[in-house]
């Protein structure tokens, strides 16, 4: 069992740490967090007026955006245990991870200027396909579900 106190995205190379939903070197962005814990994955985000769709309710595509980082980092940690890396005990990880498919449905409107939390849970590895469960909840209720396909690019890039 892994506990929570590194998050993936602050295991990826600095070089490779820019991207704008959860790159740790990028400023502009939206730095989401994603850590291991048990056998699922949890990340934190309290959206701001500036994702308004309608006024008191968030845009879809944050949404989306937060659930594709969440499932990216979650195909990347659950890579990690499964090729039994240690995350606790690593700088940064050899696995790569990129969206190939994300499947998001919209549950309920969410909330503005309340923490959401994201669960991922491990579907599937099959080779470098890595399929993960997500929900996005807004205090217990559920938002949206999402479904992502990862794949485990060939070299570390
Ligand atoms: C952007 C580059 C960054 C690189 C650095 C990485 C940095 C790590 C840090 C991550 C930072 C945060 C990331 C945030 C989340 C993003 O926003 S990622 C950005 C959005 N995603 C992209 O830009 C990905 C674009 N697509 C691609 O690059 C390529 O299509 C992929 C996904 C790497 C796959 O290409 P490939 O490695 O040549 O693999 P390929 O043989 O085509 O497919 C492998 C398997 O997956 C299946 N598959 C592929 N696509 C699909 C699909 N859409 N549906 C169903 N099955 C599929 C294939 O059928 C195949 O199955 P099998 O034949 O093995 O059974």
């Amino acid at each position: 069992m892994q506990n929570k106190s590194k998050a993936i995205q602050d295991l990826y190379p600095d070089e490779l740490a820019h991207c704008y939903g959860c790159g740790k070197n990028n400023p502009f962005g939206y730095q989401l967090k994603t850590y291991l814990v048990g056998d699922e994955t949890i990340a934190h985000f309290t959206p701001d007026e500036k994702f308004t769709a309608l006024p008191g309710s968030v845009y879809g595509g944050l949404v989306a955006s937060l659930l594709d980082c969440h499932g990216t980092g979650s195909a990347a940690a659950f890579a990690c245990v499964a090729e039994n890396i240690d995350l606790e005990n690593t700088e940064t990880i050899p696995v790569r991870c990129v969206t190939a498919s994300l499947k998001v449905d919209f549950k309920a409107p969410t909330p503005m200027g309340t923490e959401l939390e994201l669960i991922g849970k491990l579907r599937s590895i099959e080779g470098r396909k890595i399929w993960v469960d997500m929900t996005l909840s807004a205090k217990g209720i559920i938002c949206a579900t999402g479904e992502i396909l990862a794949i485990k690019l060939k070299s570390n890039v």
